[in-house]
């Protein structure tokens, strides 16, 4: 199973969301940035990492979400979504076709890639609790 960790950055009341680019596994749905965690990586390093490498931004991981394992047709994922919050940087997009600032009602609008639809039904009871 691939581990792969997510990014719900939220900044100014809104998170950020990108979609994946044609060339990509699952082209032109929306997810949370991310990627695949290297040998030996913590999760939490894997995040910064990745997020650094496709958007140039610098995030401080918070709270780890419930993990989702997702089975594509190629390959099963455990999918695993942590809070952060943006620290600094300008988005500079390395991989994805586009990104987005959504607020909370607005998250349900988007196409997700489908192993994240239960982290967003998640992060939105956590959000309405509050
Ligand atoms: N980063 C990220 N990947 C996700 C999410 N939801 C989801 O199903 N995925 C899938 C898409 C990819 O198959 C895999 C993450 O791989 P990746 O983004 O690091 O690398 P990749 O495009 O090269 O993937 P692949 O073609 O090798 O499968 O997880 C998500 O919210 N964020």
């Amino acid at each position: 199973m691939v581990k792969v960790v997510c990014a719900i950055i939220e900044h100014n009341g809104n998170v950020l969301l990108t979609q994946r680019s044609s060339s990509m596994a699952q082209p032109l749905l929306w997810e949370f940035p991310g990627g695949k965690i290297n040998a030996g990586e913590s999760e939490t390093d894997a995040l910064i990492r990745e997020i650094e490498e496709e958007l140039n931004l610098l995030i401080v991981p918070h709270q780890r979400l419930t993990p989702v394992v997702h089975s594509y047709s190629s390959k099963t994922i455990e999918l695993i979504p942590y809070t952060c919050e943006l620290q600094s940087g300008e988005i500079s997009l390395a991989e994805h076709m586009a990104y987005s600032w959504a607020t909370i009602d607005e998250l349900l609008n988007y196409s997700w890639c489908p192993a994240d639809v239960p982290i967003v039904e998640e992060y939105i009871r956590l959000k309405r609790q509050v």
